[in-house]
């Protein structure tokens, strides 16, 4: 039997996909060991092979097939546009990807002004403006704490993620339009999805009496 190797996000997400795995049996204690630099970890009795990456390059890795599974949010997968199939809302990683600004903005979004939106997701920003409300703006790219944006003139608008809402309060800004709902996803290569089609379909039954 082949290694079944899966590619999970590190950060927020991480923490719950193990306690997740493990309620169903899959275990692996070398991934606890936080000093470690160790990269990848084996399960020889399942035949389970795991490395975490950073978010956005987990699809890139399910869609190569240099893994067979992935976990990663709802958000990484819609801007990174990946040749995958996603299987799963795993429940966790809840989350809204929302339009935010100060109240000023409302109008510039009502009357479809030409406007900056700057954001760490531009294809889900140019998707959400240019397909979803037909609005032409102009969308800069920024790498985090996105925020800032509008705070210092950058632009009259962000397209961020929203989760406690703590952050644009304390920065006086608000959510002006919502996007869409966000959580963490499982996706499959489609081609181990065919030649492994049995074991990834037990996998997500016991995935799902979990959740
Ligand atoms: N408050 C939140 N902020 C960001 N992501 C959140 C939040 N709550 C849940 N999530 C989900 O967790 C996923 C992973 O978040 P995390 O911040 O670890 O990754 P990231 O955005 O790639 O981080 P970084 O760029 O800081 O490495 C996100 O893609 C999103 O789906
Ligand atoms: O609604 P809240 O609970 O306040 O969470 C939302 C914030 O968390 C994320 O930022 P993150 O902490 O990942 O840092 P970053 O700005 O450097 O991306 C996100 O980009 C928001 O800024």
């Amino acid at each position: 039997m082949r290694y079944l190797t899966f590619a999970l996000g590190k950060g927020r997400l991480a923490r719950q996909t193990l306690e997740l795995f493990e309620k169903i049996g899959i275990t692996c204690e070398e991934m606890k060991d936080k000093d470690s630099r160790k990269l990848i970890f084996t399960n020889e009795e399942l035949k389970l092979r795991f490395f975490l990456a950073k978010g956005p390059d987990v699809p890139t890795y399910v869609e190569y097939g240099a893994a067979d599974i992935g976990v990663v949010g709802k958000d990484t997968i819609l801007e990174e546009g990946r040749k995958v199939h996603e299987v799963l809302d795993l429940g966790y990683g809840k989350c809204k990807m929302c339009v935010c600004g100060y109240k000023d903005a409302i109008p510039l979004l009502k009357h479809h002004e030409l406007i900056r939106v700057a954001t760490k997701y531009p294809n889900i920003a140019k998707d959400y403006f240019y397909n979803t409300k037909h609005q032409t703006v102009e969308i800069v790219k920024l790498n985090g704490s996105i925020e800032l944006a509008p705070i210092v003139g950058l632009s009259e608008v962000i397209v961020d993620i929203v989760e406690t809402g703590s952050t644009l309060r304390e920065n006086g800004l608000e959510v002006l339009e919502e996007v869409c709902p966000l959580s963490a996803r499982m996706i499959v290569n489609p081609v181990s999805m065919r030649m492994e089609s049995d074991r990834i379909k037990a996998l997500l039954m016991k995935l799902r009496a979990q959740i």
